[in-house]
C-alpha cells in the first residue's frame, strides 16, 4: 500500500521486474573488490538515520552490479521498521559517482544490456521511491546517472563538484524519465538551457538554479547531513511518505507502465553505430584529458 508507513517502498517495483534476466558479471569491473563490498552501510548514533556509501574506485560508475547493490542496500534498510532515514554518500576523495559505467554501453553484450538497464530503472525506483527520507550528501563529482542519484534523494547538500545532466556532450540524450526529474527540479527553461548544453555546474551555480539545497564545508558534510535527516525523521512518517507519493507517484507509476518499452527503447539507441562511434570518441577524450 503507497500510503501505509511499512518497510516496502513506495513502488515496489523489484516484485515485478522478472521481465528481464539477470545476467552474471562479464569482467568488465573496474574494482578488483567484489561487488558486496561496493556500497557499505553504517549505523549512525541516531538509530532511525543509516548512512549509504559508495565504494566502487575509481568513479562510482553505475554498472549492472552496482545499481544492484545499491538497490539491495536501500530494501536491507528499508526492512528495518526503525530505520527512518538513510544518507547517501561517497567514500571517494572527490567523485560522488560519475554516473553510469560507459562500458556498459560501449559494445555492450547484447544480452547484458537491457538486464543493465533494468537494473538501472530498479535502481530509481528503489532511490527515488524509498519510504526513507533520502539526504544526498554530495561530496564530489555527480555528472549524468550521478545526477540522478542526488536528485532521487529528497533533500541534497554538496560540498565539491560539478552536478548536472551532461549526456547531450556524449552524444545522447538523458532518457525521459530522468530528465523529467531535471525538469521538475530546475523548471522548464533552465532544463532545456542545461540538457542541451551539457552543462555541469558547481556548487555556486547547482544552488543558484535549485539543483541542490544547501553547500556545505568538506569537513561538515556529515555532521551537517545528519542535522537535516533528524528533521525529516521528526515530520510523522505517514505524512512524510504521502508528500512524496504526490509529488513523485505520478512519474514512478509512468515508467513503472512502460518499463519494458524503456529498456527497448534504450537498447535501441545504443546499439546505433553514430551513437556507438560518440561513446568511443568521448572514452578517448576521457583518456587523454587524464594524460
Ligand atoms: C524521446 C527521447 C529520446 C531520447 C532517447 C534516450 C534513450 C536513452 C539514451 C541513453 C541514455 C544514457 C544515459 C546516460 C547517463 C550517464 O550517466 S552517461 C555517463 C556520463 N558520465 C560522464 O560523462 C562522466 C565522465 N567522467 C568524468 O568526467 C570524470 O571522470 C570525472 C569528472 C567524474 C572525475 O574526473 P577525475 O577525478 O579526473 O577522474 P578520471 O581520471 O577522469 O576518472 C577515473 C577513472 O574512471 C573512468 N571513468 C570516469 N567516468 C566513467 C564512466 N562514466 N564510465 C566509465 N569509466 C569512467 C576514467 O576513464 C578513469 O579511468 P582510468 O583510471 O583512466 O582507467
Amino acid at each position: 500500500m503507497m500510503f501505509q508507513q511499512s518497510s516496502r517502498s513506495l513502488l515496489d517495483a523489484s516484485k515485478k521486474s522478472s521481465s528481464f534476466r539477470w545476467t552474471s558479471s562479464v569482467g568488465r569491473t573496474f574494482s578488483s573488490r567484489s561487488p558486496q563490498d561496493w556500497v557499505t552501510t553504517e549505523e549512525t548514533d541516531d538509530p532511525s538515520i543509516a548512512i549509504l556509501k559508495m565504494n566502487r574506485a575509481p568513479a562510482n560508475t553505475l554498472s549492472l552490479e552496482m545499481c544492484t547493490e545499491i538497490s539491495k542496500a536501500i530494501k536491507e534498510l528499508e526492512s528495518n521498521k526503525k530505520t527512518q532515514a538513510v544518507i547517501l554518500t561517497s567514500s571517494l576523495p572527490t567523485i560522488f559517482s560519475a554516473g553510469l559505467d560507459l562500458t556498459e554501453l560501449h559494445n555492450p553484450d547484447k544480452d547484458r544490456l537491457p538486464a543493465f538497464w533494468g537494473a538501472f530503472q530498479q535502481l530509481y525506483f528503489d532511490l527515488y521511491g524509498s519510504r526513507l527520507a533520502t539526504i544526498g550528501a554530495i561530496n564530489g563529482h555527480a555528472p549524468a546517472a550521478g545526477c540522478m542519484l542526488a536528485l532521487s534523494c529528497d533533500y541534497r547538500i554538496m560540498s565539491k563538484g560539478n552536478i548536472g545532466l551532461n549526456e547531450s556532450k556524449l552524444g545522447i540524450c538523458a532518457p525521459p524519465w530522468l530528465g523529467q526529474q531535471f525538469i521538475d527540479t530546475i523548471g522548464l527553461r533552465k532544463a532545456e538551457l542545461a540538457l542541451n548544453m551539457g552543462t555541469l555546474f558547481d556548487t555556486k551555480a547547482a544552488l543558484d538554479i535549485g539543483l541542490i539545497d544547501e553547500i556545505v564545508g568538506e569537513d561538515d558534510v556529515m555532521d551537517v547531513a545528519k542535522t537535516r535527516a533528524s528533521q525529516w525523521v521528526a515530520i510523522p512518517a505517514p505524512a512524510r511518505v504521502a508528500c512524496k507519493e504526490l509529488t513523485r507517484g505520478r512519474q514512478l507509476n509512468e515508467l513503472k507502465e512502460n518499463r519494458k518499452q524503456d529498456v527497448d527503447h534504450f537498447c535501441s539507441f545504443v546499439n546505433q553505430e553514430a551513437m556507438q562511434r560518440n561513446l568511443g570518441f568521448y572514452f578517448e577524450q576521457l583518456a587523454k584529458r587524464k594524460k
